[in-house]
């Protein structure tokens, strides 16, 4: 993994611990790592299960070389005012935050600090992640491979033009989600049809892995995989007529039309 000095991670909630959890697994070490967080009881049960040092937000600015920005949107305001005062050019300075612009955050720090926005996934937790970065107006190369370093501890990382950053946030940030509500829904189709839970559930996240896999691996287009999965007048092509009449492919395009809208408006809050 590139060298990055210090890294701090400021914000430890479900994604800050994903990537404190990702870079142990990577090899770094818990002297390399500093993490902030708000909630006291969290920052306890953080420092006891990863034996890394809990500072203050100005501590890890003050200390660190790469500074994690990894609270909620509306948090940041707050967190860039605490630690603008301890920043300085030669940090990199990388952002998860959804909706929050690299100019939003360069605006609030002294003049030249390099800014990196991350949009990463929760599958990151199992080395299966993938994040999409963009880099601010005082970037260069060195500072999107320090990210990438970073990033790819935990999956795939893809660099992406900023404003492409919504859509990426609405597709594979949100995306997880709605992979579990379509597992969720066939899970209870199953139980409806009488299958015990733990049978359904197990059917349904095999079929999920065994397809993601199948993607990845054959590299085909999924309507190929998907008509080969549908014999003529049999059961699949009955359940896509149903999918299709229950505007379901629409659905889905609304539904992530309205993540990148939500992301576009939360910098605004
Ligand atoms: N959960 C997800 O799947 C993804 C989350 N993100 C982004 O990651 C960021 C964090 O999201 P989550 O981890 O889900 O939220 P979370 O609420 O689980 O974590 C945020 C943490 O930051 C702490 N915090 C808030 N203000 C603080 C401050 N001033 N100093 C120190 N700690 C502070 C909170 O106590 C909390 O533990 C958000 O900006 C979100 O847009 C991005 C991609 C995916
Ligand atoms: O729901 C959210 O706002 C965050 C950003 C992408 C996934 N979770």
């Amino acid at each position: 993994m590139t060298g990055t000095g210090q890294v701090a991670i400021l914000g430890a909630g479900v994604m800050g611990e994903t990537l404190l959890s990702g870079l142990l697994r990577a090899g770094r070490r818990p002297e390399e790592l500093l993490i902030t967080e708000r909630r006291e009881e969290r920052a306890d049960e953080l420092r006891e299960r990863y034996g890394v040092d809990v500072v203050t937000n100005s501590e890890a600015a003050a200390k660190a070389e790469t500074l994690l920005l990894v609270v909620k949107p509306q948090d940041m305001p707050e967190l860039l005012a605490e630690i603008a005062p301890m920043v300085r050019p030669e940090q990199t300075v990388v952002s998860l935050a959804a909706g929050i612009t690299t100019g939003f955050i360069e605006s609030r720090l002294p003049e030249g600090v390099a800014v990196v926005r991350v949009m990463p996934n929760t599958p990151a937790l199992v080395d299966e992640g993938m994040a999409a970065i963009s880099r601010g107006a005082h970037c260069d190369e060195s500072h999107l491979v320090l990210a990438e370093g970073l990033l790819a501890a935990t999956g795939k990382v893809v660099r992406v033009p900023e404003k492409q950053q919504d859509a990426v946030t609405a597709v594979s940030g949100s995306g997880p989600a709605y992979i579990f509500f379509v597992v969720e829904a066939m899970i209870e189709a199953g139980v409806h049809m009488g299958l015990p839970r733990s049978t359904a559930t197990e059917l349904v996240v095999q079929t999920v892995v065994g397809s993601a896999k199948l993607l990845r691996e054959t590299g085909e287009h999924p309507t190929v995989l998907r008509e080969r999965v549908t014999s003529p007048g049999g059961t699949t092509a009955a359940a896509v007529r149903e999918l299709e009449d229950h505007k379901v492919r629409a659905a889905f395009l609304s539904a992530i039309e309205a993540a990148r809208n939500r992301s576009r408006a939360l910098a605004a809050e």
